[in-house]
């Protein structure tokens, strides 16, 4: 740990790995700390800021420090990666100057930001004179690794380019896990829940070809940290300094720059789209959403249902296929119920898509 520097975690992996859960289990362990949370979400909407608010609600009134009700700084137009100046640098003054007040920065990435231009603003002096990068913690979506969604277990592209040329999954994608398990001072492998044996056996195959074996890898779950204080502890004391090697790490998108290609990194190949429904039929928004993710070429879905007669809000969670629903907390008396959803994806025609939503929508009779 650098002395009277303010450490910083960044937290970056794909959409849908598991960072706002992580961000949500670290706030509500920690204890004695007070932590200034900087969030950067690709869609339109700050969807993940406001399940991290619930959850804000919870903790320790000391923990989530900042200027905002809730501490927690959005970061919303664009990938964080692409908006280092414009976005990022002032939040990361005002966090200077309110230094004496926080002990810890947690920055969530977008799913599509690379780490590397993000942990370079730390060499800028302002902000190296009084902060750190404590480490780079790269989340990866275990069932996601194992079922070889975004990467196989070749090492290389170009290796695998040679071995198959008919890929199955896009060599965008990844580029991208490449670039951000590049930058990884330590690999947690998220939804451990959800694996077994061989597939824990092939996803340890997958990260260990391309980490080197400093690296740790962890297989974590929901709770794990709420099970193991010291492993909380030591995550957010890992005191990497990630600045002062982030340079040396060369990544696809430097390679493609240094080869004067015109290359644009993954979240140029996405859409988002945002989607507002009425209240709606919880069972009916479920099936229709369920047989979108299966029709189409959506990474995410997240946002919240407004059913009628409840007065709990629902948060719904699409990664992949696979499609989550849980109540979070009431609806406020002076907030409008509403359904709004957040798709992110490729090719998406969001008229097609609301359309197919609509459906599901309980009309008011007057
Ligand atoms: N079963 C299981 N589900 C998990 C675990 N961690 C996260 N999830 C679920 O995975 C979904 C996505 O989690 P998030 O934490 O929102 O992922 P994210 O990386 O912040 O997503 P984006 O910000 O949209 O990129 C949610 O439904 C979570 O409840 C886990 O350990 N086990």
């Amino acid at each position: 740990m650098q002395l009277n520097k303010i450490p910083a975690t960044v937290v970056t992996g794909f959409l849908g790995s598991g960072k706002t859960t992580l961000l949500a289990g670290i706030l509500r362990q920690v204890t004695g700390k007070r932590i200034a949370v900087i969030m950067n979400e690709f869609g339109q909407q700050d969807i993940d800021s406001e399940v991290l608010r619930g959850c804000a609600l919870d903790c320790d009134d000391e923990t989530v420090s900042g200027n905002s009700e809730s501490g927690i700084y959005e970061l919303a137009n664009g990938c964080i990666c692409c908006t280092v100046e414009e976005e990022f640098l002032p939040v990361m003054q005002e966090l200077v100057k309110r230094r004496d007040d926080i002990d810890h920065i947690l920055i969530e990435t977008s799913g599509l930001a690379l780490p590397k231009p993000l942990v370079q603003a730390f060499k800028w002096p302002e902000i190296r004179r009084h902060c750190t990068v404590d480490a780079i913690i790269t989340v990866l979506d275990g069932p996601a690794v194992a079922d070889g969604r975004y990467a196989s277990d070749v090492a290389s592209v170009e290796a695998q380019r040679l071995a198959d040329d008919s890929l199955d999954h896009d060599p965008s994608l990844q580029e991208l896990l490449d670039d951000q398990l590049d930058a990884a001072d330590l690999v947690l492998v998220t939804k451990n829940d959800l694996l077994n044996a061989d597939e824990r056996r092939r996803v340890t195959e997958i990260v260990n070809n391309r980490v080197p074996e400093a690296v740790r890898t962890l297989f974590v779950e929901k709770d794990t940290f709420s099970h193991d204080p010291a492993a909380l502890e030591a995550l957010l004391g890992i005191g990497a300094a990630s600045e002062d090697s982030i340079d040396q790490i060369h990544n696809h998108h430097d390679k493609h720059h240094a080869e004067g290609a015109h290359h644009d990194h993954a979240h140029d190949h996405f859409d988002s789209c945002v989607i507002t429904l009425d209240e709606v039929d919880g069972e009916a928004l479920r099936a229709s959403l369920q047989s979108l993710l299966n029709e189409f070429e959506i990474y995410r879905a997240k946002g919240f249902a407004a059913l009628p007669g409840k007065p709990m809000r629902q948060v719904i969670q699409g990664v992949g296929q696979r499609l989550d629903t849980h109540f979070d907390r009431l609806w406020a008396a002076d907030e409008t119920r509403q359904t709004r959803l957040v798709v992110i994806g490729r090719s998406l025609d969001p008229a097609q898509l609301t359309e197919r939503l609509r459906g599901c929508e309980i009309r008011q009779v007057a």
